[in-house]
């Protein structure tokens, strides 16, 4: 297991394979295999993925399935699944897919059983949530709760908000989430300065519960609700969710108000666990169990399908393909559904976090690509922005298009007009427009150079019946295990973020002098120190002159 990727013979034969599709054309590809469309598509839980409009063939899909076989991914999956120490770094399972396994499932991690301990948890979140819905859990004065504001960042943040959004229509009229991730000061005011502090419940989610963005919001909100309603509001006001009991209890919210969750599910694979609680309560339990149920079922379908018609293992081999032979290290999300706006942000640190290593699982330097930089915005909207250098500029940029035969809102019309522009856009990027055809249609010849659109970038299409609770729990899932597919290949740890602790640490090591209003200690390079120094400067003038807005 321990072989550099890029020696197996299946790598070798890749690269050997890319420079033919390099030069193939989309258009002759489908001209000469009319029913391309048809076979190079795939469905499952819910989800259907025509991937014809990447620059492959059927030896490209079988190399990469050797790829996969000699990366030993089937093995590595029963791994992941049986609650094996996947996170080597870390020394932990990553068993996020336990989260959602069914109640009679039996799943060991160091020994024991996990799934009890999920469903309990799943049980008191179930009965908190009707509790606010149903107006008999209140705030401190006897109110019932009408605002939820969900405190976390990162991983204890991003999926309950693209959930949220995602799922508007399922929603409980007359309650609302708001979420507070960034320290920025501006985002705990944004959130509660329209609020009344006796109709609101916090959500404190953190993982570790100490993490400094999470608990300075945290400290805000205990404040806010002190000055309001007084201490003894507190217990009313407050739930957490956290795997380290101790500092929760530290913090003053008592343990019946406390949804722990644990060490093996990594925060960016936590939105169905307790972190969930908000989307549990905004949709009710039970459209969350349909969330569980679509998670479920995509697990199913990476466990059981073939690897040929197998999703989440198509989607990871196509991103490597693209990725690593075809130069595409970029990967727009790009969902026709307004409320998949936060989609990308979501798949951002899914794939980043997990992927974006330079050394593999074992500590080795590694010498081929990792992690695609993903990005994306919704569709529409970005076609008048971004898309002219997805059409005509000099990167090649993998695209996924994801989009809903049924419209969310009555305005049926509109999602004729948006899902037009979702296929309309898959084929332009597909087969552009050459300069023959501008002819034919008379374009001037001094403008033809600048109206060709050369084709020839790869997309994924994802289209599903309809954005559901069940849809939503699949897509995800689909993602979560295309990024394990991919860190397989690569040979990555997926479920550790190391990278992320060095600039946190020196924020720790700046912040006291900032706040002494301390210059010139030379603690920093020059630059650092110069900038330090210039904000110092200017902080310290406007204190003294009173101007402090
Ligand atoms: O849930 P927490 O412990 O507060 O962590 C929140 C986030 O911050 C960390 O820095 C990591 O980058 C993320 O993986 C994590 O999700």
């Amino acid at each position: 297991m321990n072989y550099p990727v890029t020696e197996l013979s299946s790598w070798h034969a890749l690269a050997n394979h890319a420079p033919i599709l390099k030069k193939s054309v989309l258009r002759d590809l489908f001209f000469d295999y009319p029913e391309r469309g048809h076979w190079f598509a795939a469905h499952g839980a819910g989800l259907y993925l025509d991937y014809s409009k990447n620059a492959v063939n059927e030896e490209t899909i079988r190399l990469l399935i050797q790829l996969a076989e000699e990366r030993f991914l089937p093995q590595r999956r029963a791994a992941m699944f049986s609650g094996e120490i996947v996170n080597l770094s870390e020394e932990r399972a990553a068993l996020h897919t336990a989260l959602r396994a069914p109640r009679d499932a039996m799943i060991l991690a160091e020994g024991r059983n996990v799934v009890p301990g999920i469903h309990a948890m799943l049980d008191r979140m179930r009965e908190f949530s009707e509790q606010v819905r149903n107006g008999t859990w209140t705030g401190a004065s006897g109110k019932p709760i009408r605002h939820i504001v969900h405190i976390g960042i990162g991983g204890s943040y991003l999926g309950p908000e693209m959930a949220y959004q995602a799922l508007r229509s399922f929603r409980q009229k007359g309650l609302d989430v708001r979420f507070v991730a960034n320290v920025d000061g501006a985002a705990f005011i944004e959130a509660t300065e329209t609020i009344d502090p006796a109709e609101t419940l916090f959500i404190v989610c953190s993982e570790t519960f100490t993490t400094p963005e999470t608990m300075a919001n945290a400290r805000a909100a205990r404040q806010w609700i002190v000055t309001a309603l007084g201490e003894q509001a507190v217990s009313r006001h407050f739930v957490a969710m956290s795997t380290n009991a101790d500092a929760i209890r530290e913090f003053g919210i008592a343990s019946e108000q406390t949804f722990g969750f644990w060490n093996w599910v990594g925060g960016r694979y936590s939105m169905e666990s307790a972190i969930g609680l908000s989307t549990m309560i905004a949709i009710g339990p039970a459209h969350f169990e349909q969330l569980l149920q679509g998670f479920r079922a995509m697990d199913e379908h990476f466990l059981h399908a073939p690897m040929e018609e197998n999703l989440p293992i198509l989607m990871g081999l196509l991103s490597i393909w693209n990725n690593n032979f075809l130069g595409a290290d970029t990967l727009a999300i790009l969902p026709y559904a307004h409320e998949l706006r936060r989609l990308p942000a979501y798949l951002q640190q899914l794939h980043m976090e997990s992927n974006g290593k330079c050394v593999g699982e074992h500590g080795e330097s590694l010498t081929h690509q990792t992690c695609p930089i993903v990005w994306g915005e919704p569709g529409t909207d970005a076609q008048h922005s971004f898309y002219q250098l997805l059409h005509q500029g000099t990167r090649q940029i993998a695209c996924d298009l994801i989009g809903f035969c049924e419209p969310l809102s009555g305005l049926a019309e509109h999602h004729d007009q948006l899902m037009a522009n979702l296929f309309a856009q898959a084929e332009a990027l597909a087969f552009g427009k050459s300069a023959e055809d501008l002819r034919t249609e008379g374009v001037s010849e001094k403008t033809i150079p600048h109206q060709v659109c050369p084709g020839n970038r790869s997309s994924n299409v994802i289209l599903a019946e309809a954005l559901t609770p069940y849809t939503l729990g699949s897509l995800v899932a689909l993602y979560e295990h295309s990024v394990f597919v991919q860190g397989a290949i690569w040979g990555v740890d997926s479920f550790d973020q190391w990278g992320v602790q060095l600039g946190k640490a020196l924020a720790q090591r700046i912040l006291p002098a900032l706040s002494a209003n301390k210059m010139n200690f030379n603690l920093h390079d020059s630059s650092t120190q110069g900038l330090l120094n210039r904000y110092l400067r200017h902080k310290m003038s406007t204190v003294e002159s009173g101007e402090e807005r």
